[in-house]
């Protein structure tokens, strides 16, 4: 397969991978391109891959209290997107802390450093070529805003899960608000530990009429966010 490069995509690339003007000229193929830059530049074709993928794949982020669906509708995406023919990976904050994170706990600068790797972890699986979904708490909306800064501009796709905190704590799969309420569990989001609503999202995931729709439902509203900006388009 290969790609026909926008001109100024082209003109972008080049200034960082150092290409000669002869090969800037338009209409060179990826194929062409990514074999010139091998034999040319080898060190700095990662770039030029990163800089390429960048332009149409998002980073999933969603956020919100324990059990407000965040899992639950990662993996309802991640089925959706597969079966458009696109990888990608999900990054669950819970999961994660069993092995890459399993060193921080709950106070406000582990939470930091907890999304800081999960930013990072996304930045290489957009290089691989994988859309990220990570799957978060995040309830600083500084650590989110950090987040977005250190990904390609426009691909960090924030969703916020605006689950009312009654219907997540009736939930309860855990147990986990029952002890935090009973002050057997301290510092716990929602509780006694703050939320901070996210004031720049994408995309909002809400209760309809009072009822929270089928995650195949909502993974269709993100797929639709997608489609609609050309994340999905096929190259
Ligand atoms: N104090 C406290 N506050 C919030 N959550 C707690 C706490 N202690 C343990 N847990 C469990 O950890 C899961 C959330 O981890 P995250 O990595 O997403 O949290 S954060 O983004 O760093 O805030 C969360 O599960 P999920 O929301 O299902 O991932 C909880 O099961
Ligand atoms: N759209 C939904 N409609 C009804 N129940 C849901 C929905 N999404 C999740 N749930 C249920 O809510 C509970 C918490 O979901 P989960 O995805 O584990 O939340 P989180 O990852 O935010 O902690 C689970 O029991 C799950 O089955």
């Amino acid at each position: 397969m290969s790609w026909t490069l926008p001109r100024e995509r082209l003109e972008e690339a080049s200034e960082h991978t150092g290409l000669s003007h002869h090969t800037k000229a338009s209409g060179l193929t990826l194929s062409q391109l990514t074999l010139h830059t091998q034999e040319e530049n080898h060190k700095n074709f990662n770039f030029f891959h990163y800089s390429l993928q960048s332009m149409h794949l998002p980073n999933a982020f969603f956020n919100s209290f324990l059990e407000s669906g965040k899992s639950t509708l990662a993996c309802s995406l991640s089925r959706e997107l597969h079966s458009k023919g696109k990888l990608s990976y999900i990054l669950d904050g819970d999961n994660l802390r069993h092995g890459l994170n399993k060193d921080l706990g709950f106070k406000a600068e582990d939470r930091t450093e907890n999304i800081r790797r999960v930013g990072e972890v996304a930045k290489l699986f957009a290089d691989a070529g994988l859309i990220c979904i990570a799957s978060l708490i995040s309830p600083y909306r500084k650590d989110r805003d950090a987040c977005r800064a250190m990904l390609p501009e426009a691909s960090f796709i924030e969703v916020f899960m605006n689950m009312p905190l009654e219907l997540c704590e009736s939930r309860d799969a855990k147990g986990l608000y029952k002890l935090a309420r009973a002050g057997k569990i301290k510092g716990f989001t929602g509780i006694d530990d703050p939320y901070e609503r996210p004031l720049n999202c994408e995309i909002e995931i809400e209760q309809k009429d009072g009822v929270c729709p089928k995650p195949a439902a909502l993974a269709g509203q993100v797929v639709s966010y997608l489609e609609e900006k050309g994340f999905l388009q096929v190259e």
